[in-house]
């Protein structure tokens, strides 16, 4: 399960569709040789038959004839019907059981893609009619949906009661099979089968009872077009058209996640976009420059520093980790992904959640030199000690893969070792850029970084008085195309006394107001 959740489980399916598709393709060619067969021994007796039954006199006076009709009834014939058999017993395809091994994806992965196309029909805005085009934002890049693609989409948002955007996916459904197939009135080339006739059926009648008629109407008419007897079971409506039966439950959207419809998520939304820019006078002192970070040899190789903000501290430092060392890095993380989870209550058990769609895999730093590098690199940049870091953890967001805006410190003192103290700092090692999407967004400071390979996202979680700075709120933006890879880094304040000093008074009041939601 959990194959939506990122691009490593979804090429084990393109693997499991391969398999199947090699062994279907090799039993219809033996059914089609078999059937050619048989196709020459039956016109070969009808020849035989139709010459006997010109001259059946003839025929039946002739000894080899009547010898050949015996034989040829009484064993030729039974000969065809084990043939017959045997064609058939070839037409046996179980896909899952005949599949030993295989990875298949889950009623939740089917619901999880569902969700993850919605998420980014809503955060980046996207028109459906172009998302069905295979359009994002403007590139296109997949081949267009068919009506019945689109259908299968509402449909299954139907069942997972997202109810605003059934109507906009059945309507697009209605659209397409409106331009591309005949007019209502002329029979169907090729009409959908008895099973999705069915959930036609039931869609139309939730559209009614949404108050949608007219999609309701049109998705009604399509079905009585592909499968006239349906209207014996259905009833008069207001107007004298006929119906499907409504059933009498009435429908209620699901209850949507209360944080999604604040104006901290919409502002965070918007950043994703990159709809909102830095004011000028927060931008007027931000620099891009070479920096000697904390160590000598640096003077000789220069950090590229490019600050984003400077109270809290977020910078990045550019081109620390080269293309080589981050294929090795991914490679030896690849088998250890796992579904990403969150720890929402203190003491609770860390869950999947839709908050967080991603794999990852933790990594020892001592395990590879790599690792060892990057750790030294920190250092050496900002001068923190390393002594207490987590391990590497390594992530990969696939096509709608997101982790929604989160602080990374723990407000639960239960959550750290005493003895390395809480998350002073983050460091985001991008190990791969991203097509379109998958920013990395504060939308307290109003601003979004985009993956680009090889740089480093730096900033400071905490206070110099080591308390919680809730301005350093961050989500990763849902990956709109593209595969995202990071690799996390978790600094530990135990050891920073000197590294970063507190300041003669505690300065925590300013990020008090962003601990609430709004
Ligand atoms: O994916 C990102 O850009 C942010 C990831 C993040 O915040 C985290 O893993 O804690
Ligand atoms: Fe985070």
């Amino acid at each position: 399960s959990d194959y939506f959740s990122s691009i490593t489980g979804l090429e084990e399916l393109l693997k499991t569709e391969e398999h199947l598709m090699l062994q279907l393709r090799s039993k219809v060619n033996g059914i089609k040789t078999s059937l050619q067969q048989l196709e020459r021994e039956l016109s070969s007796i009808e020849q035989e038959h139709v010459s006997a039954s010109k001259d059946t006199e003839n025929y039946l006076t002739n000894p080899v004839n009547v010898y050949r009709l015996m034989k040829r009834l009484n064993t030729d014939w039974s000969l065809m019907e084990g043939r017959l058999q045997q064609i058939s017993e070839d037409m046996n395809f179980n896909v899952t059981r005949g599949s030993y091994g295989l990875s298949f994806p889950s009623q939740e992965d089917v619901e999880g893609a569902a969700l993850a196309l919605v998420r980014l029909q809503s955060t980046y805005k996207l028109d459906v009619a172009q998302v069905a085009a295979g359009i994002l934002n403007g590139v296109k890049y997949g081949s267009d949906m068919s009506w019945q693609d689109c259908f299968q989409l509402g449909q299954q948002l139907f069942e997972m009661e997202d109810y605003n955007n059934t109507k906009v996916w059945i309507r697009e459904s209605m659209e397409r099979l409106r331009r591309h197939s005949s007019p209502a009135h002329s029979p169907p080339t090729n009409g959908p089968d008895y099973d999705t006739l069915n959930k036609m059926e039931t869609v139309a009648k939730g559209l009614f009872q949404l108050g949608d008629f007219d999609t309701a109407y049109e998705l009604s008419q399509r079905v009585l077009q592909f499968d006239p007897k349906r209207i014996r079971n259905w009833h008069l409506g207001d107007k004298g058209v006929a119906l499907p039966e409504e059933s009498d439950e009435p429908l209620l959207p699901r209850h949507s996640d209360s944080y999604s419809l604040t104006h901290e998520f919409a502002q965070y939304e918007k950043v994703c976009r990159g709809e909102v820019n830095p004011t000028p006078r927060q931008e007027r002192n931000l620099r891009c420059r070479l920096s000697q970070g904390n160590h000598p040899f640096r003077l000789l190789a220069p950090l590229k520093l490019e600050e984003h903000n400077l109270d809290p501290y977020v910078v990045t430092y550019h081109d620390m980790l080269s293309a080589q060392k981050i294929r090795d890095l991914r490679q030896m993380a690849v088998p250890r992904m796992r579904r990403s989870t969150v720890n929402p209550l203190p003491g609770g058990q860390n869950k999947k959640s839709a908050f967080r769609v991603s794999k990852n895999a933790w990594l020892a730093y001592e395990s590879h030199p790599t690792m060892e590098g990057m750790l030294r690199d920190l250092k050496d940049a900002t001068g923190l000690d390393t002594t207490y870091c987590e391990q590497l953890q390594v992530a990969n967001y696939g096509v709608g893969g997101h982790y929604e805006p989160h602080w990374d410190f723990f407000r639960d003192p239960n959550h750290y070792p005493a003895e390395e103290g809480n998350r002073i700092a983050t460091a985001i090692f991008y190990l791969s850029d991203v097509e379109q999407g998958g920013a990395t967004a504060f939308p307290f400071l109003d601003f979004a970084v985009k993956p680009q390979l090889g740089n480093v996202l730096f900033w400071y979680n905490l206070h110099r008085s080591l308390d919680m700075d809730y301005r350093t709120k961050h989500a990763g933006c849902p990956v709109l195309k593209g595969s995202k890879w990071i690799g996390n880094v978790w600094i530990h304040d135990m050891t920073q006394t000197f590294a970063r000093p507190c300041d003669v008074f505690r300065d925590h009041e300013v990020s008090l107001e962003y601990e609430i939601i709004k």
